[in-house]
């Protein structure tokens, strides 16, 4: 048990193990013999939601980011507001956050299952896995043992959570803080091949960027065009109606053009080329075609070093495959709680 401990050991339970010696470590299949169907439940659920709806799978995989980057992997932005928790929900980034709803779905499914003994925030990793391999992407193996926070942390969700106005330094800066270098911040951009992205957060791009006359020059112009129609167009939504319920409302809709497209509520798939057709490669080589949605995405290109990492990934899906599994691994074990620490909530979006 011992040398299977040492040989596993990653600077994560290195930390925890210098902290005082009395917590446990995250290990594989930490619920084997207290919830030994724990990730077969998980899987399965994940499977079974996806089929209804393949669009939990990139809110799942969001999900996972923003939890882990704000305090670690602890399931702090699921709590509710209220009973002296101030939300993480409620900060900007986390704006139009979704798959809450799936989580107590799956927490559900556990607690029938084994009261008291998953907790949310191995769920939440455990269900973005499936949800990358669901969007066509790689299978990676995790540690489990996670615990649950009992606070939240509104006001680091709103100010290190990176912004998709950020340029390359910034968002290089902020991935570094939690320990990433430029090869893994772009491999984990990645999970850009998946998902939705609302015309708001791109928007600023097709016009006066920048206080400018003109559009961002980094873009395509005929993808500029596809860009401007799709977030003109009054009846146009991207996102099926089923796929709303758990967002956020956006702004009420007044009468100039901004709001009226905000209200809307458009926006562009991000696998527009069509689903599960390579998860990863198509993201890189729309970069490349200076067809990146985000100002965020587009701007990997703009470093030397990460536009190697984006030419590389754009050709070898092999490569960005294994990378992309090694940086979830890590993000998912970003300063993880462990027992005695924290608590299993039996409810997710509260403390017990
Ligand atoms: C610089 C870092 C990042 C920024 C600024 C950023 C920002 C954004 C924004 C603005 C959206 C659009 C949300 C919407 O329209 O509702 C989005 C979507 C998404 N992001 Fe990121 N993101 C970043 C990194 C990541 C990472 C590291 C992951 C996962 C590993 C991730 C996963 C996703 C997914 C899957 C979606 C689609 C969500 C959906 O369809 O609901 N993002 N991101």
């Amino acid at each position: 048990e011992t040398s299977r401990k040492a040989s596993f050991q990653n600077p994560v339970e290195r930390k925890l193990q210098e902290d005082d010696g009395l917590h446990e470590w995250l290990r594989y299949d930490y619920y084997n013999e207290s919830c030994p169907l724990a990730e077969r439940i998980i899987r399965s659920t994940v499977e079974e939601l996806y089929g209804l709806r393949p669009d939990v799978a990139p809110a799942l995989l969001r999900l996972v980011f923003h939890d882990c980057f704000v305090e670690g992997c602890d399931a702090s932005v699921l709590l509710d507001h209220g009973d002296g928790i101030q939300s993480e929900k409620d900060s900007l980034p986390n704006e139009s956050l979704r798959g809450y709803d799936v989580i107590d779905i799956i927490k559900l499914e556990l607690e029938e299952a084994c009261p008291g003994v998953v907790s949310c925030a191995d769920i939440v990793a455990l269900a973005a896995r499936e949800s990358v391999l669901m969007a066509g992407g790689p299978f990676y193996p995790l540690y489990t043992g996670r615990r649950d926070s009992i606070v939240a942390y509104p006001i680091i969700a709103t100010y290190e959570l990176p912004s998709p106005l950020d340029d390359l330094s910034k968002t290089i800066e902020s991935f570094a803080s939690r320990g990433f270098d430029e090869r893994e911040t772009v491999s984990l951009l990645g999970a850009h091949s998946t998902g939705t992205i609302h015309c708001k957060f791109f928007f600023h791009r097709l016009y006066n960027f920048s206080g400018g006359d003109g559009p961002d020059p980094s873009i395509d112009p005929e993808f500029l065009q596809l860009l401007r129609s799709n977030c003109n167009s009054i009846h146009h939504s991207s996102r099926p109606a089923s796929a709303s319920p758990s967002l956020s409302p956006l702004p009420s809709s007044e009468d100039n053009n901004l709001s009226t497209i905000l209200s809307q509520d458009a926006g562009m798939k991000m696998d527009y080329e069509g689903p599960r057709t390579g998860f990863g490669t198509l993201y890189y080589r729309s970069l490349l075609q200076r067809k990146g949605l985000l100002f965020v995405d587009q701007q990997l290109t703009s470093g030397a070093e990460t536009e190697t990492w984006v030419r590389a990934y754009s050709s070898d899906l092999s490569l960005f495959q294994r990378d992309f599994g090694l940086a979830m691994i890590k993000l998912s074990n970003l300063k993880v709680l462990t027992a005695p620490k924290g608590q299993v909530r039996l409810n997710c979006r509260k403390v017990n």
